[in-house]
């Protein structure tokens, strides 16, 4: 079967949806189109409406956004991953299991016909006993080009994946809720009002750098309430002397980055004492911040690879895939 020029790279996740049109050889991204309708949104519609067809739903929605960016009458190739292969995605496909590597033989695929023309390409999640993960895999396959040595690679986020690379290949990873965490404690929570999100300055950077150690040393949980009783001791001694606390920003901002450090902190905690290298890929503020909270517990031979790398590692995965299936594809 000859290579095609374009595919289409699908990442559909538990809050996002996004399709690429990419150059086969290039990988440049020529097209791309995101909506908020990741998967979780998307089985509450279904369920609502009360449909019967997941897979017919589902179908439905992404070629009416694959229609914004190409014109669907014509032969095309869709990979896609993420939590579109989940219990509340499109179709409800078993993980692989560990290790996985960039023979990418070991991942679960599942071809499906959209339409007459539109061939998709679904990549399962992976498990190990006592984890999973959908979308991370790919991300990590398609970075393995840049792990030149044993190493554990990071992938901040939502659901921060730590992955084991050792001898070529990744044979365990773990979870840590820390984007989640954050986000219900920042929104949720009684802390939510003593929060306030800033660019970093001096003193916010300083109660960064105070929550990583404190996380780091496990005092997570013992601090946190420590942003409230410190607000609630101030007002008190301004109380008794006639006046009242309002609205600190400064100190809210400091707050907003003292939880985050505390929460990386305690993410990262365990790679104090490692002596193996540790590569980390994120993007924007979530890099900036892994990599001072890095540096701060001294974690020893430490790499980042910046946002762009991590924007087409995806991509490159996808691609390792529909290369090992081309064979299989009635339609290019
Ligand atoms: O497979 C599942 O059910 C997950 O919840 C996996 C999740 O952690 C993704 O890897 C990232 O959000």
């Amino acid at each position: 079967m000859k290579q095609p020029k374009h595919f289409v790279s699908c990442d559909w996740g538990t809050s996002n949806f996004r399709v690429r049109l990419i150059d086969f050889n290039s990988l440049e991204v020529i097209k791309e189109h995101k909506t908020e309708m990741g998967v979780k949104k998307l089985y509450q519609s279904f369920l609502s409406e009360g449909k019967a067809d997941r897979q017919a739903y589902f179908s439905e929605y992404l070629l009416s956004q694959l229609q914004q960016i190409v014109d669907i009458n014509q032969e095309l190739t869709i990979v896609a991953c993420g939590m579109i292969t989940s219990t509340m995605g499109m179709i409800d496909m078993e993980y692989a299991t560990m290790p996985i590597s960039d023979k990418v033989d070991t991942l679960n695929i599942k071809h499906l016909d959209l339409n007459d023309h539109i061939d998709l390409i679904l990549i399962s999640g992976v498990k190990t006993t006592n984890d999973v993960m959908r979308g991370e895999e790919v991300q990590a396959i398609g970075l393995m080009k840049y792990l030149k040595n044993d190493c554990y690679l990071l992938l901040p986020g939502t659901h921060s994946k730590h992955l084991k690379f050792e001898g070529g290949s990744y044979n365990s990873f773990q979870t840590f809720m820390t984007g989640e965490l954050f986000e219900i404690i920042s929104q949720h929570s009684i802390l939510k009002e003593f929060l306030m999100s800033s660019k970093m300055n001096e003193e916010s950077e300083k109660a960064f750098l105070e929550g990583v150690r404190k996380g780091s040393k496990g005092e997570l949980l013992g601090s946190l309430f420590g942003i409230r009783a410190q607000w609630v001791a101030q007002a008190q001694s301004l109380q008794e002397e006639g006046k009242s606390k309002g609205k600190d920003t400064e100190m809210y901002q400091s707050n907003f980055y003292f939880l985050s450090g505390l929460l990386l902190g305690n993410e990262l905690s365990y790679l104090q004492n490692q002596s193996v290298e540790v590569v980390m890929a994120a993007s924007g503020v979530l890099s900036g911040l892994y990599q001072i909270a890095l540096k701060e517990l001294k974690v020893e031979g430490f790499t980042s690879l910046s946002g762009e790398v991590l924007e087409k590692a995806m991509i490159h995965g996808q691609k390792m895939v529909l290369e090992q299936h081309f064979d299989q594809l009635q339609i290019i």
